[in-house]
């Protein structure tokens, strides 16, 4: 009775998944660089990654994400958001993003003088995660300008950006779907990004960074 009142769902499934299963990027042809300022900068490519949302599917089973908390003033509180860090040298969880990771620091070699080593990931699971505003700016990026290069999974959300200097966000991107983001310059240490928790309904987005060695 129960499976009859529902008759499409197990090919619908079906045929959803079949697509998505076909991963691949797309050229960086349109790539597209915004000035935040004179030496700061934003490159976007909305939907590099076709088969996205299968990816998704793929990380957020296999990927072993970790719940954190924080001291925040005299209260220990979770970090909204799920984790995982992939230091140099350590196997990504997923081929694309070995190649999203050779592609990028071959697009971007000449530029950025090596290469993206590290991978962090974030699992945004519903509105209430969010991650707040921050630069990149523990190590090496602190005083140096380097790139941070984000490739996001799953529903949209907006990746905000305000002068550090204070100011009103100047900038706010929807990210999700295999969308490309790359933070350049002084980014890290003139701007602040942040993902703003939002009341809408949102399912869940996996953002992916990449990063060179010691910038965090
Ligand atoms: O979710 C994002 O795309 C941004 C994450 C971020 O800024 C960070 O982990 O440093
Ligand atoms: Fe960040």
């Amino acid at each position: 009775m129960t499976a009859a009142r529902h008759p499409a769902l197990p090919g619908l499934q079906g045929s959803l998944f079949d697509q998505g299963d076909d991963i691949r990027f797309g050229t960086l042809d349109g790539l597209r660089r915004t000035a935040l300022d004179s030496g700061s900068w934003i490159d976007h490519l909305p939907g590099w990654l076709h088969g996205a949302d299968a990816l998704f599917e793929e990380l957020a089973a296999r990927v072993p994400w970790r719940a954190e908390e924080r001291p925040m003033y005299d209260a220990v509180v979770a970090v909204p958001r799920l984790l995982a860090h992939y230091g140099e040298g350590a196997p990504l969880p997923h081929p694309a993003l070995v190649e999203a990771r050779q592609t990028l620091s071959s697009h971007y070699a000449a530029e950025l003088g090596e290469p993206f080593v590290t991978a962090g990931l974030c699992l945004y699971r519903d509105g209430r995660d969010s991650v707040a505003w921050h630069g990149d700016r523990t190590g090496r990026s602190a005083t140096r300008d380097t790139m941070v290069a984000i490739l996001s999974l799953g529903d949209p959300r907006d990746l905000a950006f305000r002068p550090r200097s204070g100011g009103p966000t100047v900038l706010r991107l929807p990210l999700g779907h295999g969308d490309l983001v790359v933070m350049g310059g002084a980014c890290q240490r003139a701007w602040e990004h942040a993902v703003p928790k939002t009341s809408r309904a949102v399912g869940p987005r996996i953002s992916v960074q990449f990063r060179p060695r010691g910038v965090r």
